[in-house]
């Protein structure tokens, strides 16, 4: 796993070592995990895209130059990364109703309840699922199969709310992902397409645990899900221009750096860190803000607080805030607390990657529909640029 601080060399030379088994080895072998001390079919690079330490693109574009048409499978899969983003930022309401859900009287009085706390603690008996939720816990990550089957047996065999499996994810998941996670969750349950459930069945997770596990006693038939009206489909925001007068560059866990701020031609003078989220991610978030304020020539002042904010901005001598887009989830929350603040307005200036720009506002329907989208993202001349130039 990453180590405490995850860097982008590391990332690199992850994706170095793993680029050999990116071709038709990931297309065949990828549904096996043969358990969390062998080397594996996948590449346990979602840490770093997670939090942009590598970008998407880096990741297809490195698969395709090695593998050429064999590389389809595993280009697929990182390209369902920027279609669940898509898909959750054109429907806030999904996340909305699922944090309101965690605060709720239901969710709490669930969480009271024995059959959660074994769900949570890996006690509930059932094989696999208990390894499972201590190798989350331990590791902060689950190959997909894993996940898949655990938020099967979590909601269909256990009859527990698919939100509260999503939140224990959401805490222990070093690439834990608002989009991903939550749609994922969604996907199991049956709401991404309706009346299409995901079964865990005794055979399949036998054949994908390398005959490790063979839990008996799954559910035969999908727990029903209380119905729920579409969330409304909101417009993306139109990408802007950056500003051109001097601001600072505020780096987030959502986005440090992958290949590059491209900040030639803008005015940066300075650079703040919003260090939040688990440790290693705010570490991480720090380092990155290191490597690019040593790159421009000048100085970081890390924040988690509004004062400490303000004294960023007032240090640097501008209130104009310039950053990646912030993605619906639990950034982008903390920081419109922050800057809400009634101390006056603080301007933010987003910025998206061209990769981004392309791929969310084709996230309308289902994965299907969305494919065709992938050729003109593996054709951008620099997927990792910002959408900001006049
Ligand atoms: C219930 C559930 C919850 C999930 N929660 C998250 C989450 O919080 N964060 C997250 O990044 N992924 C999530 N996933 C998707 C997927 O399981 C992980 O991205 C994948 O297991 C990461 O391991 P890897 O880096 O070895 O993947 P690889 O197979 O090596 O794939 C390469 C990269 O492609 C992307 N990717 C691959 N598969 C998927 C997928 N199905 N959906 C989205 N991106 C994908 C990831 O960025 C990954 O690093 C979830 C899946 C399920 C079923």
């Amino acid at each position: 796993m990453p180590p405490e601080t995850p860097t982008r060399a590391e990332g690199l030379a992850r994706l170095s070592a793993f680029l050999p088994r990116a071709g038709s080895a990931y297309a065949r072998d990828r549904n096996v995990d043969p358990g969390p001390q062998e080397a594996g079919h996948v590449s346990r690079l979602s840490p770093f895209v997670r939090h942009r330490l590598i970008g998407e693109w880096e990741l297809a574009r490195a698969a395709e130059q090695a593998h050429g048409a064999a590389a389809t499978k595993f280009i697929d899969e990182v390209c369902w990364r920027a279609y669940w983003r898509g898909y959750l930022e054109m429907r806030p309401a999904l996340w909305t109703r699922y944090v309101a859900y965690l605060i709720s009287d239901e969710a709490e009085s669930v969480r009271a309840t024995g059959d959660y706390q074994a769900a949570v603690e890996g006690r509930t008996g059932i094989d696999a699922f208990d390894v499972w939720a201590s190798e989350l816990i331990t590791t902060g990550y689950l190959h997909n199969h894993a996940r898949m089957s655990f938020a099967s047996i979590w909601m269909h065999t256990l009859r527990l709310p698919w939100q509260l499996g999503a939140a224990f994810f959401l805490e222990h998941l070093l690439d834990g992902d608002e989009a991903a996670n939550t749609l994922s969750w969604r996907w199991v349950a049956g709401l991404h397409t309706p009346g299409k459930v995901y079964l865990a069945s005794t055979e399949a997770i036998a054949t994908c645990s390398a005959g490790r596990f063979r839990p008996t006693g799954l559910a035969r038939h999908a727990a029903p899900v209380a119905p729920e009206p579409p969330a409304p489909v909101a417009a993306l925001p139109v990408p802007v221009p950056a500003p051109r007068w001097p601001c600072v560059l505020m780096v987030t866990p959502e986005d440090l750096g992958a290949d590059g701020f491209r900040l030639d031609n803008l005015s940066i003078v300075g650079v703040a860190a919003f260090v939040t989220g688990k440790a290693s991610a705010a570490a991480a978030t720090a380092a990155a803000a290191q490597t690019v304020a040593r790159q421009i020539g000048t100085e970081v002042r890390p924040f988690t607080s509004r004062t400490e904010l303000e004294d960023a901005l007032t240090a640097f001598g501008t209130r104009s805030l310039l950053t990646s887009r912030l993605p619906l989830g639990r950034t982008r929350t903390g920081l419109d607390a922050l800057l809400r603040d009634n101390e006056g307005p603080i301007p933010l200036y987003e910025r998206t990657r061209q990769w981004d720009a392309v791929a969310w506002p084709a996230a309308a329907k289902g994965f299907f529909a969305y494919r065709p989208v992938i050729a003109h993202l593996m054709a951008l001349t620099d997927p990792g640029g910002f959408w900001d130039r006049p």
